[in-house]
């Protein structure tokens, strides 16, 4: 039965049960997060791969409060768009967000079997890492699709819109 997107953006409250279930069920949760900002190729190709390393993929994504935080500037999409566009993707089962400036305090409530982040990060370099590995996890990366960010998806918007005055 299709879900309907919305159904995917989830309180942690709400999202722990869910993840518990799965996993008592045999099935790998794998997760990953970020801003995701303007969705880009590389971060639907990174996300489709990282939800093939399981069997369900769950996207911690920053509160407009925590980005701001962490890319001053930004956000340009508000988190509900955010969380929306994510929770469209076929292979995301469920969308959380997190407003710390890391997703630590998350990553140890969800237990993934799985971390996953794009090959920007080293593997020690990925906030989480320790906790996953020590619960018997895998923290992977995932290879970049070189030329895709946002910031370049900015730097062109702005490139052009000179080109037009
Ligand atoms: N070109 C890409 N290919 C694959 N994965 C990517 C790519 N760009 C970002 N990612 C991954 O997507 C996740 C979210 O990254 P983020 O939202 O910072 O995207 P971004 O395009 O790099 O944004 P910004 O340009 O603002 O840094 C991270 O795990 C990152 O590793
Ligand atoms: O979209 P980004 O900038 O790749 O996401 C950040 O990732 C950080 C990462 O997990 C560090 O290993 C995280 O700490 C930060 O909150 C953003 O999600």
């Amino acid at each position: 039965m299709m879900m309907w997107t919305k159904d995917k953006i989830l309180s942690q409250a709400k999202l722990l049960p869910v993840v518990a279930g799965w996993q008592a069920a045999g099935e790998k949760v794998v997760f990953t997060n970020g801003c995701f900002d303007l969705l880009h190729l590389g971060h639907v190709d990174y996300l489709e791969k990282a939800r093939h390393l399981g069997n369900r993929l769950v996207v911690g994504l920053n509160t407009d409060a925590s980005v701001s935080c962490l890319k001053p500037g930004r956000p340009l999409q508000d988190e509900v768009s955010r969380a929306r566009v994510l929770a469209s993707l076929l292979f995301v089962d469920a969308v959380v967000l997190f407003g710390e400036q890391t997703p630590l305090t998350l990553i140890e409530a969800v237990r993934p079997d799985i971390l996953v982040k794009g090959d920007d990060y080293q593997l020690s370099g990925i906030v989480g890492h320790e906790v996953v590995l020590q619960n018997g996890g895998q923290v992977l990366t995932v290879p970049l699709v070189v030329g895709y960010s946002t910031t370049r998806i900015v730097e062109r918007i702005l490139q052009s819109s000179q080109g037009l005055v």
